[in-house]
């Protein structure tokens, strides 16, 4: 008979349960599985067999069944330090190109990770145009992720072909040229360490962690980075999560955090991630994510904006003092939960619009002016929000009529989901500053007047 794909899948789910049990004594609670989620886009996942409660075991793993650069056989071959050297995410990539080979003692668990991504290195152009406008566009780095795959991986790998020469780097596709099958293994490992791998916390240091929490200022000598097994077969949906990942002296535990249903899917927790960021690093976004949603205003355009009246050299001093007193960031963020100008983008243009003899007078005292919202200021964040908006390619009641003819599907529907948010922050922070403007007696900006007769330059925002 025909072996289908969906066989293999659930051959693979098969396999790699059992791997996980008899070689890596995972202690897996009865009352959950595997289960198929490709129907709705989102894989594999785990869900509750039968109802759960709140703090109960759903697995536990040995610390060594955590893959790292440590647990891997790649450790012992290499001569000492090699992996060492490298930044630890690096190490992984390296790690996991290793233990494709067929003889790994990890291969049930390999099997399962991914060879194809929606992360935002893998969209074509066109794909990645939907998104201009997104501050997110300048976070993809895919150049120099492949300079840095070339200077610092490809070396070792060629300076020992014998222990590479069983994996995957041995499948080059025909035409291509090793250095580039190499680069899209590494690009394919990165992708597999940013979705799937966990920062764990270095053993004998929990309670440091513990005690220091945010303090932490040295995170890279705290964690390592691990494939943790079946932890990473846990979807995320924001505030939907039920589990959380522990580390206890016993191993990696797998709890609830809240009761589960039966039926009902596992969730971990990916963090607090704006759709842009999802879309970058995991590759989805769900309506839930929107609530995390983020604008970023360059400091140039603000600074632009708020020094039209200025001369060059008055300007520089402004922006060199506001330098020097910290509150001038290269970016600001307005996000979907506040709807808030932050206070220190306030300090910022109340700065820049001082008089002369004000600036000096505040310059000399080492002093900056409160964040207030005066009507002055007000019409620069407007001015601001505008120019922020004409950013995107499209208004935003272009996208919601867009998204409303539902033609749109997969990566080009998620690119106009995360820049529609991102300009319903950008309409929402404005309406905010006009209201509050508005609430002192002022008079309201003409684009908010031209939004109450259903005018056309409601597209500003
Ligand atoms: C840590 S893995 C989780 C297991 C994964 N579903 C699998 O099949 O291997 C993270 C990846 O799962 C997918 N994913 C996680 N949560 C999701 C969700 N709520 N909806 C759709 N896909 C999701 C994304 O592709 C993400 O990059």
């Amino acid at each position: 008979m025909e072996t289908t794909t969906d066989d293999v899948f659930e051959q693979q789910n098969a396999a790699f349960m059992q791997w996980l049990v008899a070689s890596q004594h995972a202690e897996v609670n009865p009352k959950v599985a595997l289960a198929d989620l490709r129907a709705s886009g989102a894989g594999r996942g785990v869900v509750a067999l039968s109802p759960l409660e709140a703090d109960e075991l759903v697995f536990r793993l040995p610390r060594e069944s955590a893959l790292t650069a440590e647990t891997s056989t790649l450790s012992s071959l290499l001569p000492p330090g090699v992996l060492a050297a490298l930044d630890q995410w690096l190490a992984l990539i390296l790690v996991l190109i290793f233990e494709t080979r067929a003889s790994s003692a990890w291969k049930p668990y390999i099997d399962l990770l991914p060879r194809e991504f929606n992360t935002l290195i893998y969209w074509t152009a066109s794909e990645i145009s939907m998104l201009r406008g997104s501050a997110v566009l300048k976070k993809i780095g895919k150049e120099d992720a492949e300079a840095t795959f070339v200077e610092k991986l490809l070396p070792v790998v060629r300076a020992h072909e014998e222990i590479f020469k069983d994996t995957a780097l041995a499948d080059i596709p025909a035409g291509q040229s090793f250095e580039r099958h190499f680069i899209d293994t590494a690009h394919r490992m990165a992708s597999v360490v940013m979705s799937y791998s966990f920062d764990l916390v270095v053993p004998g240091q929990e309670d440091k962690a513990d005690d220091e929490e945010e303090e932490d200022e040295d995170e890279e000598d705290e964690h390592y980075k691990a494939m943790v097994p079946l932890a990473d077969l846990l979807n995320a949906d924001a505030d939907r999560n039920n589990c959380r990942l522990f580390e206890t002296p016993a191993g990696l535990e797998m709890k609830t955090v809240a009761p589960v249903s039966a039926g009902a899917e596992l969730f971990n927790d990916y963090g607090p991630l704006p759709r842009s960021d999802l879309l970058r690093r995991y590759g989805y976004i769900t309506e839930h994510y929107a609530q995390y949603d983020v604008v970023e205003l360059d400091s140039r355009s603000i600074v632009g904006e708020a020094t039209r009246a200025l001369e060059e050299e008055d300007r520089q001093e402004r922006v060199d003092y506001l330098l020097e007193e910290g509150v001038l960031d290269d970016s600001f963020d307005l996000e979907a939960a506040e709807l808030e100008v932050p206070e220190e983008m306030l300090v910022v243009v109340n700065t820049l619009l001082l008089t002369k003899p004000e600036f000096k007078r505040y310059k000399n005292a080492g002093k900056t002016p409160k964040p207030k919202l005066s009507e002055k200021v007000a019409e620069v964040l407007c001015r601001i929000l505008e120019a922020r908006a004409r950013e995107y390619p499209t208004t935003l009641e272009e996208d919601e009529k867009i998204l409303a003819e539902g033609q749109l599907q997969g990566r080009e529907r998620a690119a106009v989901e995360v820049r529609l948010g991102e300009k319903r922050i950008l309409r929402g922070a404005y309406r905010v500053i006009v209201r509050k403007i508005a609430e002192k007696g002022a008079p309201k900006r003409p684009l908010e007047e031209a939004e109450e007769a259903g005018g056309k330059r409601v597209k500003a925002t």
